[in-house]
């Protein structure tokens, strides 16, 4: 990575530190290239300095231009104010790379001057220990050059995806939401060991170890996730008892609808951005 690039996060929540951390631990890009910039708070751009060593800026002092890449990292619903108020201060050649659920590329494309480069990505909070699974979907104007950064920038955080646009919602569900769901699991391990008198971080300890282990032997194996599972599953055993319980309490219609719920609710968002008028 050119040791010129500067990338700046407008936003400066949990999704940025998360990519900050990745870039910045992995050495894709030294500190002082990163900056971070939120609306008013001051604290939390110095625990990001601190923490690592990036510039935190207020939003009013970032000196937009002399950024290549823009990340966008503020809640869907500041959107649209934050598109126009960087609208007239970016050149074409400087690509905006927008992580909010939801948001867009023609709705980013719209908010900004004719021609400017957009990307819509979205990754999830393991970015911070760089085992994020990112999508990215080109806006129109994006250059094969700037593809090719976003892959590499972000493959410093996990694995990235080029995926067609219409998806993103379905990766959002997936995902982008996808690692609350297995907190949730564990939350639920935890609950039930401790009722069965096992102490927490003991459960967690184990609990997170065999989430990690069956994630591994689906990205390491050549066997689907039904093989893998029917090789768990002795007949009358105690997995067969297991699963049991999982189907007659709805535990495949519960994924089902968690993906879809996010799936919706990404839809939703762009549907309601739609009806935001371009001033
Ligand atoms: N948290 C997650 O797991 C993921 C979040 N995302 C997306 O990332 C975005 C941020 O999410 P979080 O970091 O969780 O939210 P957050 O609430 O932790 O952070 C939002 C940040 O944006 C700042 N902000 C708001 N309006 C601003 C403006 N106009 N100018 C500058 N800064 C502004 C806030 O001060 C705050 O620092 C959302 O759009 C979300 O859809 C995407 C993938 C995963
Ligand atoms: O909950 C949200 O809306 C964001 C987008 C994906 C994960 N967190």
């Amino acid at each position: 990575m050119s040791k010129d690039l500067r990338v700046a996060f407008i936003g400066a929540g949990n999704m940025a530190e998360a990519m900050i951390s990745g870039i910045v631990k992995t050495g894709t890009l030294e500190p002082r290239q990163v900056t971070a910039t939120n609306r008013s708070n001051a604290d939390r751009l110095l625990e990001l300095h601190n923490e690592y060593g990036i510039q935190g800026i207020m939003r009013d002092k970032l000196q937009l231009s002399s950024y290549d890449v823009i990340f966008l990292a503020m809640k869907p619903k500041d959107a649209e104010s934050s598109l126009l108020s960087i609208k007239d201060y970016i050149r074409p050649d400087q690509v905006v790379m927008s992580v909010l659920a939801g948001i867009s590329t023609e709705f980013m494309e719209e908010h900004l001057n004719e021609g400017q480069q957009v990307i819509r990505v979205m990754p999830n909070t393991s970015s911070m220990l760089r085992e994020s699974a990112t999508a990215i979907s080109p806006g129109q104007n994006v250059t094969m050059k700037n593809v090719k950064l976003a892959k590499s920038l972000l493959s410093s955080i996990g694995e990235v995806y080029v995926i067609e646009e219409d998806q993103m919602d379905l990766f959002t569900g997936i995902a982008g939401s996808g690692p609350a769901y297995f907190y949730y699991l564990m939350e639920h391990i935890e609950k039930t060991a401790q009722e069965n008198g096992m102490n927490v971080q003991q459960a967690r300890d184990i609990g997170a170890q065999t989430i990690l282990g069956a994630a591994k032997m689906m990205i390491e194996r050549d066997e689907t996730p039904t093989e893998l599972r029917q090789n768990v599953t002795s007949p009358n055993g105690t997995t067969a008892a297991g699963l049991n319980a999982l189907n007659e309490n709805g535990g495949g219609t519960a994924i089902k609808a968690a993906i879809e719920g996010a799936m919706n609710r990404s839809k939703e968002i762009t549907e309601q951005m739609a009806k935001v008028t371009v001033q």
